[in-house]
């Protein structure tokens, strides 16, 4: 039998490194620079053109219009977020919009298809280092050609953890993230990081360079790919409350074992998002 999806894979890998060159062309360019729903959730010509030209090669590649598309700008300019069990690509053109304004040197390309509601594979290419993460269910994960592991790290005091604060900045969220950051840092663990854009600290985890990621307030498109590459590279992804994930509840746990997973679940102080499903409010 043919082995399903393997066109849409490497068709999504050569789609994903296309992408990641016009970014990094455009990045040599001036950047102009709009928000959408803060005045530091940013958005440039660059998200729109690349999701485009993503959406484009795919539709061109798939084009039996029996594919669906959920990407970032289309959803930020209205469309609703519906994933149904038909074939379906949720796309982030460009993770670290902000890093890509200021020339922080990670901003990845995001792509992962689902059918049947399942993730079966994803795609996240780092552009500005030129790293290609890849990895279909069942089947491992890999950056370039060579294959990736999580850490085998259980003691949470060896640990490298990453959180990011996002892009809402109300004081009473602000004060529960880096409330939570004090306690997870005064475990002490060795360090917090964060890269800026959620797929590529995912790759991070499944590349064993940190024992864990969590994050309230991403999106489905910033960590679909990534949840397939932590998975296939031997980690978990739970909910911040350790519950079973939900890829529409913008609230995420990944981590290279449930050990540490259980540990950084304790420190989290949790507060409320609106679902990415949740029905579009009529402007
Ligand atoms: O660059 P984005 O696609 O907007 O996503 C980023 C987000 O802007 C940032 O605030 C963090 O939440 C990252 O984890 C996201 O990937
Ligand atoms: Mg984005």
């Amino acid at each position: 039998m043919a082995d399903p999806w393997q066109n849409e894979y490497d068709f999504a890998v050569q789609v994903a490194r296309a992408a990641g060159a016009v970014i990094r062309k455009a990045g040599e360019e001036e950047i102009k620079v709009q928000t959408k729903s803060s005045t530091v959730d940013l958005v440039t010509k660059t998200d729109e053109r690349v999701e485009k030209i993503i959406i484009g090669s795919l539709k061109e590649g798939f084009g039996d219009g029996t594919h669906c598309f959920i990407g970032e700008e289309s959803v930020s300019k209205g469309e609703p977020v519906i994933l149904t069990d038909k074939p379906t690509w949720i796309i982030d053109p460009v993770d670290g919009t902000t890093n890509f304004v200021h020339g922080f040197p990670f901003v990845a390309v995001s792509i992962a298809f689902a059918v049947n509601k399942e993730l079966e594979f994803g795609v996240v290419y780092s552009c500005l280092e030129d790293k290609m993460y890849k990895a279909r269910k069942g089947k491992g994960a890999f950056c370039d050609d060579e294959q990736i592991q999580v850490s085998d790290v259980k003691d949470i005091h060896k640990s490298i953890i990453i959180s990011e604060h996002g892009t809402d900045r109300s004081v009473e969220k602000v004060t529960k993230i880096f409330s939570t950051m004090q306690k997870i840092l005064c475990i002490p663990v060795h360090g917090l990081r964060g890269s800026g854009t959620a797929a590529t600290n995912m790759c991070l985890v499944a590349s064993g360079a940190v024992e864990a990621f969590f994050e309230i307030g991403i999106h489905l498109w910033d960590i679909a790919a990534g949840v397939v590459i932590v998975r296939e590279a031997g980690g978990l992804v739970l909910d911040v409350d350790g519950g079973p994930f939900d890829l529409m509840s913008r609230r995420m746990m990944s981590a290279n074992n449930n050990v540490i997973a259980q540990r950084i679940i304790k420190e989290i102080e949790i507060f409320p998002v609106e679902r990415d499903d949740a029905p579009v409010q009529k402007k």
